[in-house]
């Protein structure tokens, strides 16, 4: 980034030199020179990692850059690994730090961390061959005992000119490819921003809506739902996959079971046809869903808690218990509390249900 150093209000230049660092010019010429200086960076790093997807030949239009089936044709992924990725990263971070929502730069000293840049090829006017960034992930590859392994994204980005076009699902695509190309245990994502789950959960359920081994347990779900209406009925019921089915699809597609849940409500809503007639029942639910999340299996017993937060540890295994101090809560105080909790699990369950409309029209505009 170029700083022109003056008098201004506020210092920028200490907190421009935190994000940037040794990247930080302060004047013009150097400032344009960058431009083919990085390029060339880029071209030679690439040329080093490992090509992993090639364009499809005629996917590419001047003004468009999607594919009739929405995704992005006109790039490549390559894998960088071992010792180019610190250098590489250092000159993302300012990228990282300004694009990506509180984000925290990954320690570049740990060997496991691969990055995927997304670049596109553009011939310029001498016919030599131009690489553009489109973006990048970041990806952890660690140990699973005994003998396996997993790949968590830490982090991804598509560049502001580049987003909404499809390169970001497209380089989800890559990485599911590598899953399950090189039959690690599971592909996980790190706290992932609300868009970038929109992205990945319509992408799992176009794999899921054609994986055969979970259809039979899905019809029969549907089935039951159909036939036991259970906004109708005093106990919560379980609508869950069997667990074979989660066994299923994670070792063929890599899902893991928390993605896999919130994709199987998704297809229970696409699977209850026409989904008017079973709203009631469909809602009921999501509620039961968001309420054992929330407030935990034992939301019946005084004071026990168990929620699932927010870590950067295995998200299947990290939850948090609380005990609270005032067990023996009196009516009105008690009868508050519950009003209060019963508006915002319907404000969830609101939420949800957009969320969860929004994605099946579009999977099913996808699939037409
Ligand atoms: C683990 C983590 O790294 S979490 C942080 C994720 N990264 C960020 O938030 C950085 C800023 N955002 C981005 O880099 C990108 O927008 C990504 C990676 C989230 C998605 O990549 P894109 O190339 O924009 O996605 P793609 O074009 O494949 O899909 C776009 C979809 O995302 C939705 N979307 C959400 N935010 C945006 C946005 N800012 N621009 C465009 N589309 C967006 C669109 O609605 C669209 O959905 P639709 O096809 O159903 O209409």
């Amino acid at each position: 980034m170029f700083f022109k150093g003056g008098k201004g209000i506020t210092d920028l230049k200490s907190a421009l030199k935190n994000m940037f660092a040794e990247n930080l010019v302060e004047k013009k010429e150097e400032f344009l020179n960058t431009f083919s200086s990085e390029r060339l960076y880029i071209k030679s790093v690439i040329s080093s990692g490992v090509a992993l997807e090639q364009p499809t030949a005629n996917g590419r239009s001047s003004d468009s850059s999607k594919n009739s089936k929405g995704e992005a044709s006109d790039f490549e992924v390559f894998k960088v690994a071992g010792e180019p990725v610190g250098h590489l990263y250092s000159r993302l971070v300012p990228l990282v730090l300004l694009l990506i929502d509180g984000s925290n730069p990954i320690d570049i000293n740990d060997p496991r961390w691969e990055i995927y840049m997304v670049v596109r090829k553009t011939a310029d006017l001498q016919e030599d061959i131009g690489i553009n960034m489109i973006g990048f992930a970041a990806v952890y590859r660690f140990h699973r005992y005994p003998d396996s392994q997993r790949l968590r994204l830490g982090q991804i980005l598509v560049l502001p000119p580049y987003q909404g076009k499809g390169y970001g699902g497209s380089l989800l695509k890559v990485l599911n490819n590598v899953a399950v190309s090189e039959d690690v245990y599971d592909l996980t994502v790190e706290e992932p921003e609300d868009s970038l789950q929109h992205v990945r959960t319509k992408i799992d359920l176009q794999r899921l809506l054609v994986f055969s081994p979970i259809q039979n347990a899905l019809s029969a779900v549907v089935s039951r739902i159909k036939s036991e209406n259970p906004s109708k009925r005093s106990e919560p019921c379980q609508y869950g996959p069997p667990r074979s089915a989660v066994e299923d699809v994670r070792k063929s597609l890599k899902i893991n079971k928390r993605q896999f849940l919130q994709c199987w409500e998704i297809l229970l809503y696409l699977g209850l046809d026409p989904i008017d007639k079973y709203m009631e029942s469909y809602r009921a639910i999501v509620t039961a869903r968001i309420k054992t999340d929330i407030i935990g299996k034992d939301s019946e017993v005084v004071g026990k808690r168990i929620i699932d937060v927010p870590t950067e540890f295995d998200q299947e295994t990290s939850f948090a218990m609380f005990k609270s101090q005032n067990g023996n809560v009196t009516g009105s105080e008690s009868d508050g509390a519950k009003s209060n909790q019963e508006e915002s699990l319907r404000q969830l369950v609101d939420e949800r249900m957009k969320e969860i409309k929004l994605i099946a029209e579009k999977v099913s505009m996808s699939t037409r």
